[in-house]
């Protein structure tokens, strides 16, 4: 099994769909000896799709006129969208790039070479009505939601790591375990649920929309939401 904080190789899905949420914890199966297990870490950002209004005259007469109010709906519709960077930690060949293949692709890449350096992929989901969108980019911090990842289930006879095992490493790190397969399409959900799980954590964790928007003395002020609330159910 893989150290907690694996330093090896880093990888950022990005190139193909986005995340979906998803629910919780894992079965258990375990990768070849050299492989072993999948770190996948992540960490939040935010986006801001920018919506330009006001096309006619009347409408660029109010936005100068009612400045205050327009940029209180404009914020508010200008927040779409949040990016979360999810980062695909691992040994070499456990099958990061399939994972993340599989998960944003929808399918299993018939070829992989070994990844030299960061590989960048991404895919937009929604979330309770939130769009989220992977991003090019990642950070690892302690704080930040992780997920422990067996790969290559599909691999009855070569287990290298028991499910009990990786349970317990998963529990010590506060993590959930997921054991899946890349490769095999029965398990497609499963990879799915690897990224949702993230995704919700991440849109649960900590909310950076401006909600609270108050006027003083003719200025909006902007107050940035720290509590966290979701239905999500992971
Ligand atoms: N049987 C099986 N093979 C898999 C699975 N996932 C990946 N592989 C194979 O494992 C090999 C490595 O997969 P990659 O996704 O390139 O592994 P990686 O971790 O990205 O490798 P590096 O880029 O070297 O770090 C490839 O030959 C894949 O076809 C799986 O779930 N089951």
């Amino acid at each position: 099994m893989t150290n907690d904080s694996p330093e090896e190789e880093t990888r950022a899905p990005g190139g193909g769909g986005g995340v979906g949420g998803g629910g919780g914890g894992g079965r258990g199966r375990r990768n070849r000896a050299d492989d072993n297990v999948t770190i996948l870490t992540s960490s939040m950002d935010f986006h801001r799709a920018s919506r330009s209004r006001a096309s006619s005259s009347t409408e660029a007469a109010q936005s100068i006129t009612s400045s205050v109010e327009l940029s209180t709906s404009s914020l508010e519709l200008s927040i779409q969208t949040r990016i979360f960077k999810i980062i695909v930690i691992g040994d070499s060949n456990v099958g990061k790039t399939c994972l993340t293949f599989r998960f944003t692709g929808g399918s299993f890449p018939d070829k992989t070479e070994a990844t030299i350096g960061v590989d960048f992929r991404e895919k937009a989901v929604e979330i309770e009505g939130e769009t989220i969108k992977e991003c090019n980019g990642h950070r690892v911090s302690a704080s930040v939601p992780r997920v422990l990842v067996g790969n290559k289930c599909d691999l009855v006879d070569q287990i290298q790591v028991p499910s009990n095992m990786a349970l317990k490493f998963a529990d010590s790190h506060n993590m959930l375990l997921f054991e899946t397969s890349a490769k095999d399409p029965r398990e497609s959900q499963n990879v799915d649920s690897i990224f949702m799980s993230l995704a919700c954590r991440l849109k649960a964790q900590k909310s950076l929309l401006y909600r609270d928007v108050e006027r003083e003395d003719g200025r909006v002020r902007l107050t940035q939401e720290t509590e966290t609330k979701s239905n999500c159910p992971c």
